[in-house]
């Protein structure tokens, strides 16, 4: 659905240039969810904005649906803009125009009929569930009503691709997940291309099915959310991974039961429905393994349910092996620490 190939985007600041991409290579498929997260100032405003050519590239493609948007004249962009749409952190809505004249807005625009306007703003508003509050004003709501009004009118002109900057980033926690599972919703219902950017791990991994770390203008890791998470390869992932992971908290459990002598610590992690069985407990009955939990999560990451747990096994080294080895014929992933 999108492609882009060797994107590059350098601003000029008093004369110096300032290279903000310096070859990005993305594919993002048709119907997906695509996280791209990065610290601040890594590129990742200016990526997202370069797919709809808010921002111009300094070079390469930007191909949206088969069409590369790099070499199109400002009518041609204009038509092919109204296939993407977006929101954006601070929600960008109308002050002065009610909840239904800010999702009609582009529609207006686009010239369309009064009646079709007027059905299409209800359906928007049933589907962002604002229809009780379609004639108040953006002062009138909180910040999670606000971004619904910012999904409802970016989704007006029935766009295949929906862009999310930073879209939850002004929320809270509660507000943000409730956002996070209307814009899942939507892509399951519309079967919309979703891109979103984002410096929290939290986002990417309640929705997204792929993410892309951005690191100084450049894509240093990609790859489906489950395994960048549970293998994250480049430092910038990591640190990203260990927002969600208790991971200081855990090395410094590590290296206490360390410093005690010379225990066999592993940490074993459960996919999909193994995390609910008795893998563990079964294994280590059979194998005559004493175990102690240092630490667990059970969690999801999307639709698939995970769980990591450490512990320290206290079986001679013979019997630890063999429930390293057993767990792992089991389809668990253990790392010994
Ligand atoms: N309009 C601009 N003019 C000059 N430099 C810019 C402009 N916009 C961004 N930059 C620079 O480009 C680089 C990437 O910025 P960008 O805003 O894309 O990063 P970001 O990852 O979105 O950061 P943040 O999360 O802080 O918004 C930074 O070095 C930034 O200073």
């Amino acid at each position: 659905m999108i492609r882009l190939q060797n994107l590059r985007k350098n601003y000029t600041v008093q004369g110096k240039t300032v290279p903000a991409l310096m070859g990005i290579d993305l594919t993002i498929e048709k119907g997906e969810i695509f996280g791209i997260i990065g610290h601040s100032g890594a590129g990742k405003s200016t990526l997202i904005r370069c797919i709809n050519m808010l921002e111009r590239p300094t070079s390469g493609h930007v191909i949206v649906d088969g069409v590369d948007l790099t070499t199109l004249d400002d009518r041609k962009l204009q038509e092919q803009r109204r296939q993407i749409g977006m929101i954006f952190q601070h929600f960008n809505l109308l002050s002065s125009a009610t909840v239904a004249e800010n999702v009609a807005f582009p529609l207006k625009l686009a010239k369309r009929p009064k009646a079709e306007i007027d059905k299409k703003v209800n359906e928007l508003l049933t589907l962002v569930g604002l229809e009780a509050h379609r004639d108040k004003y953006p002062s009138q709501l909180s910040g999670g009503q606000k971004q619904r009004v910012g999904i409802a009118r970016a989704l007006a002109s029935d766009p295949k691709v929906l862009l999310c900057d930073e879209a939850t980033s002004a929320l809270d926690p509660q507000t943000t997940n409730s956002i996070l599972a209307l814009l899942l919703d939507i892509n399951r219902k519309l079967g919309l291309t979703i891109v979103l950017i984002t410096h929290e791990m939290h986002v990417i991994r309640s929705i997204c099915d792929r993410v892309g770390v951005i690191d100084g203008g450049v894509i240093v890791e990609e790859g489906k959310v489950l395994d960048v998470f549970l293998k994250p390869q480049h430092p910038t992932t990591r640190e990203f991974v260990e927002q969600v992971a208790d991971s200081a908290e855990l090395r410094e459990v590590v290296a206490h039961e360390k410093a005690a002598g010379d225990q066999t610590i592993v940490r074993i992690t459960f996919l999909g429905e193994k995390t609910y069985q008795p893998i563990l407990f079964q294994t280590m009955q059979e194998t005559g393994t004493m175990f102690s939990i240092l630490q667990g999560t059970i969690s999801r990451m999307k639709d698939t349910p995970y769980g990591q747990l450490v512990v320290e096994l206290s079986g001679n080294p013979e019997q630890n092996s063999r429930a390293i080895e057993t767990l792992r014929q089991r389809g668990l992933e253990v790392e010994v620490m």
